[in-house]
């Protein structure tokens, strides 16, 4: 039986996917062997010695302590994508309730009394204090152009925007889904120079961090307005606030508030709703209950933020091992002198790594004795072993 610790609430129909006769979820337990997740802050979370594999449903991870996971030998799993389109959604609407001032205006008609027939004519007499603008051939910058970048790119431009990327390491894929009418920019400062709008969709790192600041606000067209769906961090709040004091800047779009902002009328300020469809809600705990899945049973990764890629088919051999260790010389030597040594001949074997890390999968013809596993814990470079 696997457990399941739920930290955040969960899709139903991801964890659907997880049979009850082999797994016990809850978001309460003792010894799990996965944690299934959304934004809680795992940062100062104790990890259970029992953990084995950690399932982002989402697409952020720096909610996550992904290098000490990886030290330990545990892969974090996101959900590349699966929320994208609900972004892109949001990300548009944005646009449309600031280009079109239906914040204000509908506040302006709450705030309305009288008869029907004296409403009607407070309306005809205050709507041009909301006139606003057509996004049809305003432009767009966006920064980052993955699985939501591009979507919003697309759907800019089939809307008559004049959209411009900028996405240094750019993936093949996503190069061939982004309309070839999207310009490239060459530079950050190069996009924010051009456009009206810029909306952001970066993972938060250091190399993205404040990657809208004061110093690029001042090379920024004039009215820009800004739009953050990515996280809090990723634009400078400080900046920002300065830039709409000094007109340089229109509006900001977050999804993110911070005391500074929270209440500034020129920001819009969201709580954090980018992916909260149950589209998006679903598809994440979908995808990252199967991979966490196939990881347990096994030993599949797909998907993983610090692992690499590997798969090896069952070949009717029920007596697989898979060995997580430092990726150095030696290992594979160490690794099947262990087997060898148990008299056990091996059927499939697959070795891949990625950075730091390296996997070992073994299926071999005989039932593995648990004392192999001791073995190869010793071993150095070992992080971790299980039989599967
Ligand atoms: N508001 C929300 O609810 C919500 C929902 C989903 C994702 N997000 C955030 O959006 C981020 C992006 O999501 P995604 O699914 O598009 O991820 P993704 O990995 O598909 O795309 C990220 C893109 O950013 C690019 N990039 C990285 N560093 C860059 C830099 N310095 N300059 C320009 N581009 C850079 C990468 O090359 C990649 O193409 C997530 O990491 C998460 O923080 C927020
Ligand atoms: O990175 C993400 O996928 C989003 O920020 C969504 O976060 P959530 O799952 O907490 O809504």
């Amino acid at each position: 039986m696997f457990k399941i610790l739920t930290l955040n609430n969960i899709s139903i129909l991801g964890l659907e996917r997880l049979p009850r006769d082999r797994y016990e979820i809850a978001s309460e337990i003792q010894h799990p062997d996965a944690v299934l997740l959304r934004s809680f802050k795992m940062h100062e979370w104790e990890i259970p010695g029992t953990l084995k594999a950690v399932g982002r449903a989402g697409a952020g991870v720096n909610n996550i302590p992904v290098d000490k996971m990886t030290k330990l030998g545990i892969p974090v799993f996101n959900a590349p994508g699966a929320n994208a389109n609900a972004v892109k959604e949001l990300v548009l609407g944005a646009m449309l309730l600031a280009s079109r001032n239906l914040l204000p205006a509908w506040d302006y008609v709450r705030g309305l009394q009288g008869t029907d027939a004296e409403i009607s004519k407070q309306v005809e007499a205050g709507k041009k204090q909301f006139v606003g603008s057509e996004l049809v051939n305003r432009t767009l910058g966006v920064i980052g152009l993955g699985a939501i970048g591009v979507k919003v790119a697309n759907a800019a431009q089939s809307l008559g925007m004049q959209v411009m990327g900028y996405d240094p390491h750019i993936t093949v894929k996503n190069a061939w889904q982004l309309s070839s009418q999207v310009k490239q920019a060459l530079s950050v400062e190069d996009l924010l120079s051009q456009v009206e709008f810029v909306t952001v969709h970066v993972p938060l790192s250091d190399a993205t961090r404040h990657i809208i600041n004061a110093e690029r606000l001042k090379i920024a067209r004039k009215e820009l307005m800004i739009l953050n769906f990515s996280r809090d961090g990723i634009i400078d709040d400080v900046a920002v606030g300065e830039a709409i004091k000094a007109n340089q800047v229109k509006g900001y779009i977050t999804d993110f508030p911070t005391n500074l902002l929270i209440k500034h009328e020129r920001v819009i300020a969201l709580p954090h709703l980018g992916a909260s469809t149950n589209e998006a809600e679903e598809n994440c705990a979908i995808m990252v209950a199967d991979q966490v899945r196939d990881y347990l049973e096994n030993a599949t990764i797909h998907n993983s933020v610090n692992f690499p890629e590997i798969e090896m088919p069952r070949s009717g051999s029920e007596n697989r091992l898979l060995v997580v260790n430092s990726n150095v010389p030696h290992m594979i030597e160490r690794i099947s002198s262990v087997i060898s040594n148990a008299a056990l001949n091996i059927n499939n074997m697959v070795n891949r790594s990625r950075g730091e890390i390296a996997c070992t999968l073994v299926d071999v013809d005989k039932v593995i004795p648990p004392s192999i596993v001791d073995d190869l814990r010793t071993k150095e470079g070992v992080l971790t072993v299980r039989i599967l």
